[in-house]
């Protein structure tokens, strides 16, 4: 394989309804779109997750437009390529910026997987035909507002509950919801909203039954999650904390995290994804696919990545309807009763409505 032509696009999607973490509310979703045409005519399609804000991570739109331009497209393109396994190595020489090489190393997997004639998740190992899937619930204005919502999604067949978690937003919260749902699948994301100092706090969520709590701490950190995990009956979870398999390997052989939330574009694309899928299998750490408001190539990416066997725990990645009028596949990433079929064609099985896209594009370049 070898990377003939590249193009960015800036893309801005308006979400159905506002999502808001403890780090601020998201009305549209820009990010970087990228098709990689292989010298034999192959398209490949990735989706870099970073924010336009840099509040979950470091990187944004304006810092990963930079790498790829000035640093990575340069590193890939025209290279002969056995197997994408081999974009992690070319990019070795690059510090972090995990999202921006993500869109390209996805978008080599995908032409990987259609030159080789399977779908991703074949390619990737994964055996499963469908996969069960959660909803990820942000901050709402009231707590009868999020009862509403969460009954809502329980009656489409969501197979787990993921709400958002701040100070003033918790306690209660997570009382009312496990009053009103008894026997639901419920877990809380925090977004790094607490310190230890608030640990008699968290340790108040011990009475809810929660299947865990996600990133309680600074988003930096394995340290303090080890204490805290210590106190906590509830099991944590680490999602900014982890960018790749080294920090999941010290996080659990620090009893930092009992459960890690995967994000392709978090830790630098499918390889490194599939290695920290392996560790946590061998050390009985369950994972899940984590969610970041992605169109529909981003979605289809985690639909692939969580046929593997060790995707035990219900992800984010709900129906594109959940987020999107209109999605840029076809067909969209339907979820029917928390289930979804993966899809069997070569590469990410679902193909890319160019129309679509174009309406969505901000901006776009190409790189010969
Ligand atoms: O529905 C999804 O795509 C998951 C949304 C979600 O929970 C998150 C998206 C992006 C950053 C965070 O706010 C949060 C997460 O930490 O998982
Ligand atoms: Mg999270």
């Amino acid at each position: 394989m070898k990377i003939d032509n590249i193009t960015i696009r800036h893309m801005e999607m308006d979400l159905k309804a506002p999502f808001t973490t403890s780090f601020g509310t998201f009305e549209t979703r820009e990010f970087l779109l990228l098709e990689a045409v292989d010298t034999d005519g192959t398209s490949g399609w990735g989706e870099s997750v970073a924010f336009n804000v840099p509040f979950y991570s470091e990187e944004t739109v304006q810092t990963n437009w930079h790498m790829l331009e000035d640093f990575l497209i340069p590193l890939i393109l025209h290279k002969e390529i056995s197997h994408p396994d081999q974009v992690t190595e070319i990019f070795s020489s690059i510090r972090k910026n995990n999202m921006a090489k993500s869109a390209i190393e996805a978008a080599v997997w995908d032409i990987y997987a259609q030159q080789t004639n399977q779908s991703l998740a074949s390619a990737l190992g994964g055996t499963r035909k469908t996969i069960d899937v959660g909803i990820s619930i942000g901050i709402q204005d009231s707590i009868e507002e999020l009862v509403e919502i969460v009954d809502g999604f329980i009656n489409e067949g969501y197979k787990r509950i993921k709400v958002k978690i701040k100070p003033g937003w918790d306690v209660e919260v997570m009382r009312t919801l496990r009053n009103t749902f008894p026997d639901v699948a419920i877990m809380a994301d925090a977004n790094s909203a607490y310190r230890l100092e608030d640990i008699d706090l968290l340790k108040q969520l011990d009475d809810f039954d929660l299947m865990m709590i996600e990133q309680p701490l600074a988003s930096d950190d394995i340290i303090d999650h080890a204490t805290l995990q210590k106190e906590l009956k509830t099991p944590i979870c680490l999602d900014e904390s982890i960018h790749s398999l080294e920090d999941a390997r010290k996080a659990v052989e620090l009893g930092s995290t009992k459960i890690i939330n995967i994000k392709i574009g978090r830790v630098g694309g499918l390889t490194e994804a599939v290695k920290i899928h392996n560790y946590c299998k061998e050390n009985n750490i369950p994972v899940w696919c984590g969610g970041m408001l992605e169109s529909g190539v981003g979605r289809a990416h985690n639909v692939a990545l969580t046929t593997l066997s060790n995707f035990t725990l219900p992800g984010d990645t709900a129906s594109s309807s959940r987020y999107w009028d209109k999605d840029i596949i076809e067909p969209e990433v339907v979820s029917e009763h928390g289930v979804i079929k993966v899809p069997e064609l070569p590469g990410i099985g679902y193909k890319i409505n160019r129309d679509t896209v174009e309406s969505f594009t901000k901006s776009k370049k190409h790189y010969k």
